[in-house]
């Protein structure tokens, strides 16, 4: 299973939460990732944790103010970037452009989306994953994976039929190591969190929840 943590804008220390995740990721074995804001990309990477971006533009290098380059996050130590997340959704066209902007700076990819539907038109631009999440459930420590299973195995099933190689993640509510065993049983193959570590008192220790588990 993916971990892959979401910062977004919470006011946590990244550098702490990467530290811990990459300690854990070690000790574990299981992979997980951090997303910090833009800014604290490069300070992230240092800490040896696999690094993503929260976001990149559908830009080249030129005339782009406010724009966020993939190639600048790649030169500051982003391994991966996820697009059209639910809180900066993207015009169809620009998570194409945002896709071919990450495949220049050899950024791996995984697109968001609320629904299967959406998941099927996510998985057909032909990112490496997506990433299923019901915008009412997230960030309310309800867990997609128990209260609407349906959504999670209805991606599944939605991406393997228009594009057999994207990973499928699930997000919204996650923080438990429970949480992710039912996640990896609905078929998903990782998960998508941010406030269950980002604002967890003990973010190593949530982490550690999470990942047990697995061991
Ligand atoms: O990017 C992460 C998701 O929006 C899930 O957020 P959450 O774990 O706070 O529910």
């Amino acid at each position: 299973m993916f971990v892959l943590v979401n910062l977004k804008a919470y006011p946590c220390d990244p550098v702490e939460v990467a530290t811990a995740a990459a300690d854990v990721s070690d000790d574990s074995g299981v992979r997980v990732a951090v997303a910090p804001q833009a800014a604290q990309i490069s300070a992230v990477a240092e800490t040896g944790v696999e690094t993503w971006a929260q976001h990149v533009s559908a830009v080249e290098h030129g005339s782009h103010t406010g724009s966020t380059l993939a190639e600048a996050a790649a030169d500051a130590g982003a391994v991966g970037t996820l697009l059209n997340h639910s809180e900066n959704r993207l015009k169809l066209a620009d998570i194409d452009g945002a896709l071919d902007a990450a495949d220049r700076a050899d950024l791996e990819t995984i697109v968001c989306a609320n629904n299967p539907a959406q998941i099927g038109a996510a998985a057909a631009l032909d990112p490496d994953g997506v990433a299923v999440e019901p915008p009412e459930l997230i960030g309310t420590g309800t867990p997609v994976s128990k209260a609407d299973p349906d959504i999670v195995t209805g991606a599944v099933d939605a991406a393997a039929r228009v594009n057999g190689d994207v990973d499928v993640l699930c997000g919204a509510g996650i923080s438990t190591g429970e949480d992710l065993v039912s996640a990896s049983d609905l078929g998903a193959t990782g998960v998508l969190l941010a406030s269950g570590v980002a604002k967890a008192d003990d973010p190593r220790a949530a982490l550690e929840d999470l990942v047990e588990p697995l061991l």
